[in-house]
């Protein structure tokens, strides 16, 4: 007992001698990288023409939690383009349209590439896939590819049918509850919903047990690698320690675990594919099969299709799909139950049109006009990836009178810019109609409002997102009258956002589901 007292005694002694390390490693690196850059600065004579930047922040602003918000804030004193020396990497920081719009449109081409990082690097399969791989040929033609093959607007429409199949499980699984008074997990629910989705349309099967909204271990893998590709790592912004720093945060193992597990399930999953290409009777195609019939005629691509290329991009459908649906819809319902007078133009607008059908189908979708303004306004004020993707500069340019340096990273903040006072008429406040006489859209041609992105990597599987989100939440204002649980008030659900790459709900969405009379 002594023993095992004293060992466990040693064992936290360790470890809060090596957190003590490692935070002084990197208070230390954190302030050298900062006076060298400075003094070099201060020695340099400017030449004239284009200014450079003045350095007005550093890794503190971005490791901060919730940094959208910081860097707001930062932005609101210095500006719409800030620089931020990240340890060594610089950065750029651009929180107006106009700026967005000279980075993501006007010199596209030059901004168009991801920085390069341990993480990224290992689940993109070295540089493989379309979301984490640098600019370049191999990127054009997956990207290519996939905007044909995957992403298309026949292949969503394809996939018509798992998506309401898995609403129905949804609302089955919601009418369970609702006949028990169980309060209803929102939040557990939609993950349940976009994972076994995305899982359908990728491998063919979902992997819930018991065919029902359960929690997967595929699902769990999901969360784990989001975490560490948007989790803060030091070692990023310290390229030649990157190695070192990453062995002592043990950021390397779990690395090394995950990308194992991911691995091996795309394997499994291919082999199943080969193993029995027609699958079992009444199979549909998913993107196993289509990504290994274009390997076979590979020939007709220009280019080989590689066995790694097709688990890149099956990581990049399985990581893209599964929260960023999820995180918009539990956003949507919140805001939904705190505005309850747009809660009930919504169901009006869906029950009048649906009738007594009994389900809304996406077929409905296209009258359902309220419901796309609840969605457009939902993305302008919690947009899932708030500094969307990481960019970076392939060759110095001049961006709104600067020189912005070669390899300089770059982070657009749409959630600020989507926030802006001067922008937005009573921007923090959940208006959905605000869109209604309004022409602009979230396909990457109004600055103002880009929760996909734009240019050259805006999200290519923004319309598979969509559908999903509009079934999901058409469905769910059809079926149900929703409260809050007993004992709170509408005012009381929480809006605090989690700190993490997908911007989450902090705390999960837990309603009360009421089934509509005329259902059954
Ligand atoms: C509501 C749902 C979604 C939202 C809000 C969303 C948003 C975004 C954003 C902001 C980016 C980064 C754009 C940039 O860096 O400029 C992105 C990239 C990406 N998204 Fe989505 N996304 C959604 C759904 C999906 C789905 C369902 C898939 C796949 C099935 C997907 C696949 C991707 C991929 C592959 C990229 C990387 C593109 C590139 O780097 O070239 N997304 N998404």
């Amino acid at each position: 007992m002594d023993d095992h007292f004293s060992s466990s005694t040693e064992n936290s002694k360790e470890l809060y001698l090596c957190f003590l390390i490692i935070s002084l490693i990197t208070v230390i690196l954190i302030l050298v990288s900062n006076s060298k850059w400075r003094s070099r600065r201060s020695r340099r004579k400017l030449p004239p023409g284009p200014r450079r930047l003045p350095v007005i922040g550093n890794l503190h602003h971005l490791a901060g939690n919730l940094p959208h918000r910081s860097l707001h804030q930062l932005a609101e004193k210095h500006g719409p383009l800030m620089h931020l020396q990240l340890g060594h990497i610089p950065a750029i920081i651009v929180s107006s349209p106009e700026v967005a719009y000279e980075i993501m449109k006007s010199q596209d081409l030059r901004f168009c590439s991801r920085p390069s990082t341990q993480v990224f690097d290992k689940f993109s399969y070295g540089g493989l896939d379309i979301a984490f791989s640098k600019y370049g040929e191999s990127w054009r033609q997956m990207r290519r590819l996939a905007t044909s093959e995957i992403f298309s607007l026949k292949r969503v429409q394809s996939f018509r049918g798992v998506r309401e199949e898995e609403v129905e499980v949804l609302m089955r699984s919601i009418h369970r509850s609702s006949s028990t008074c169980t309060p209803v997990n929102l939040s557990e629910m939609f993950v349940c919903l976009s994972n076994n989705i995305i899982c359908r349309e990728v491998f063919g099967k979902r992997f819930s047990e018991d065919g029902e909204c359960n929690r997967s271990e595929n699902h769990e893998l999901v969360l784990e690698i989001i975490e560490l590709i948007g989790g803060f790592s030091i070692g990023e912004f310290f390229p030649c320690l990157q190695y070192w720093l990453n062995m002592i945060t043990g950021l390397k193992q779990k690395l090394e675990r995950s990308f194992k597990r991911m691995d091996e399930l795309f394997e499994r999953e291919i082999e199943e594919h080969c193993l029995s290409p027609t699958g079992h009777p009444g199979h549909k195609e998913d993107f196993v099969d289509v990504l290994l019939k274009l390997q076979t005629n590979s020939v007709d691509l220009g280019f080989s299709l590689t066995r790694d290329h097709i688990k890149a991009i099956l990581m990049n459908m399985f990581l893209g799909g599964t929260d960023t649906s999820a995180a918009t819809l539990v956003w949507a319902m919140s805001e939904l139950m705190r505005h309850p007078k747009v809660m009930k133009k919504a169901q009006d607008e869906v029950r009048g049109i649906v009738g007594k059908k009994g389900k809304v189908e996406e077929s409905d979708l296209q009258q359902i006009s309220y419901l796309k303004l609840i969605i457009n306004e939902t993305l302008r004020l919690h947009c899932v990836f708030p500094l969307l993707g990481p960019r970076e500069c392939m060759e110095e340019c001049e961006v709104n009178g600067y020189i912005i340096p070669e390899k300089t990273r770059v982070y657009v903040n749409a959630w600020a810019i989507a926030r802006d006072l001067k922008l937005w008429e009573d921007p923090q406040n959940f208006i959905p109609e605000r869109f209604e006489a309004s022409d602009i859209n979230f396909r990457g041609q109004h600055f103002k409002f880009i929760p996909f992105g734009a240019g050259r990597r805006i999200c290519p599987g923004m319309q598979f997102g969509i559908t999903t989100v509009e079934i999901a939440l058409a469905n769910i204002l059809y079926h149900f009258d929703w409260e809050p649980p007993f004992g709170t008030s509408h005012k009381d659900i929480d809006m605090t956002e989690a700190f993490g790459i997908v911007l989450h709900k902090k705390s999960p969405l837990i309603l009360m589901a009421r089934p509509r009379e005329t259902q059954v």
